[in-house]
């Protein structure tokens, strides 16, 4: 008989004021699944799993206090869960010198894909790239093959346009102009009017994307002979919240108009086939009653809407704890045939970390967020979604599985003009 217990150490972003603090959802679901493993006899039958969790703020300085916390402090962490592209890459840069893997459920940052760096890294989130081969995808569909590119200056979107340029280079997609930011687009915007950009990518936080639509309607760069590609997890009234508070001195009248037909694309993090059983026995939507049930007792207004940061994202934090779950139970199924289990697990113990390892790596299962893959570069394989703004709402166009080079299309987008936007000014010959 196996006895005995399991810990693993849980970086949860909740209270602090930049970044995401995702970990005020994703914490809830992350123990909404240790509780569904633990029940489960045919899992680390003999054992229990527990997550010491504690608060990063989304900070990689707090992040790494709190690593260190957890592992020269008992009892004996065998892995880490971690939320925030900051606090994961300081924590996965790390845990190689204890022989931990690192699982991130919130962590979006291509510079993630780096097993020189990150060689124990795993993430059930996506990586930022995983929109690229979407965008390509939908340039070649409707025959843009001349695009420009408006970015903020930030990591994770610098990263994201030298992914999409290599994407747009192999396509034979040519890119016009590549206009960045810090804070104010005004100078950027005016570029790619300059430039006669028709077809344009933007990357940039929903703050800087309100600066951008505004600046948008100004230059007149927007109507029927103009596609914008938006990130789509922005909330979804993005473009007519906050405008007061932010200074931006466009009207909500303006910024629908000036927004009306642009395309998002985003991850799937909510298995789409809601009455697909998975492997918790659950639906997606069984998921967010549960989870919703979690959320009220911990004093959130569900139902009025009031949603705690990471609410997207807990999907990927409650498969995540069942990837671990699973990982282990392969690994300890491993180790028995040699007289071994997880209790000789030690920090410089290199052998139990690769089989660990080698576990995680050969995951394959559904979950409430899809199916959880991962890359040979720990990366998370997903599902895209595609959506346009029509009469100031999203509607889905469809879907993209980049793996399989599948594009579901339901044939629902509509032009301000009437048809497909051309990607340059067209000369028409006088005859
Ligand atoms: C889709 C988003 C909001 C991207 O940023 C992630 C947070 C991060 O990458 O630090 C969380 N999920």
């Amino acid at each position: 008989r196996r006895d005995g217990d399991l810990h693993i150490g849980g970086i949860f972003p909740m209270e602090g004021e930049g970044g995401w603090q995702g970990g005020q959802a994703c914490k809830p679901a992350a123990e909404l699944a240790l509780a569904d493993v633990n029940e489960r006899l045919d899992l680390l039958s003999g054992f229990k799993l527990y997550i010491h969790s504690n608060d990063s703020k989304c900070e990689p300085g707090l992040g790494a206090s709190v690593m260190y916390n957890l592992l020269y402090n008992p009892p004996q962490k065998l892995l880490l869960l971690a939320g925030c592209s900051t606090v994961c890459t300081t924590v996965a840069e790390a845990a190689k010198m204890w022989n931990l893997m690192v699982l991130c459920y919130g962590a979006s940052s291509p510079a993630l894909s780096d097993r020189a760096r990150f060689p124990t890294l795993f993430r059930t989130h996506p990586s930022a790239t995983v929109h690229n081969p979407t965008r390509i995808k939908l340039m070649q569909k409707f025959g843009w093959s001349r695009i420009a590119i408006l970015q903020q200056a930030e990591e994770v979107f610098i990263s994201t346009v030298e992914d999409l340029e290599a994407h747009c280079k192999k396509a034979g997609i040519e890119i016009v102009t590549r206009q960045s930011f810090l804070s104010d687009p005004a100078d950027a915007v005016r570029n790619l009017r300059r430039q006669d950009a028709r077809v344009i990518v933007g990357l940039f936080y929903v703050v800087a994307a309100r600066r951008v639509l505004c600046e948008v309607y100004k230059h007149r760069l927007y109507g029927k002979s103009y596609v914008w590609f938006f990130i789509g997890w922005y909330e979804d009234n993005w473009f007519e919240t906050n405008l007061e508070k932010e200074g931006i001195d466009c009207s909500p009248e303006q910024m629908r108009e000036a927004a009306e037909g642009h395309l998002t694309t985003e991850a799937l993090m909510w298995n789409q086939n809601s009455n697909q059983t998975t492997i918790s026995g659950m639906t997606s939507e069984d998921f967010r009653t549960r989870l919703n049930g979690a959320l009220r007792e911990a004093g959130y207004d569900i139902d009025g809407e009031r949603y705690p940061e990471g609410y997207q994202e807990a999907p990927l934090a409650y498969d995540a704890v069942w990837a671990v779950a699973l990982a282990f139970n392969k690994t300890m199924e491993k180790l028995e045939k040699s007289g071994l289990s997880l209790k000789n697990f030690t920090y410089t113990n290199k052998k139990i970390a690769d089989d660990i390892y080698e576990a995680i790596n050969s995951t394959s299962f559904l979950g409430v967020s899809g199916l959880v893959a991962f890359s040979s570069q720990g990366d998370r394989i997903a599902l895209t979604q595609i959506e346009q703004l029509t009469d100031n709402h999203y509607v889905k166009l469809g879907y993209y599985d980049t793996q399989a080079d599948n594009l579901t299309w339901l044939e629902r987008e509509r032009w301000v003009g009437g048809k497909v936007p051309p990607d340059r000014t067209v000369v028409v010959n006088e005859l």
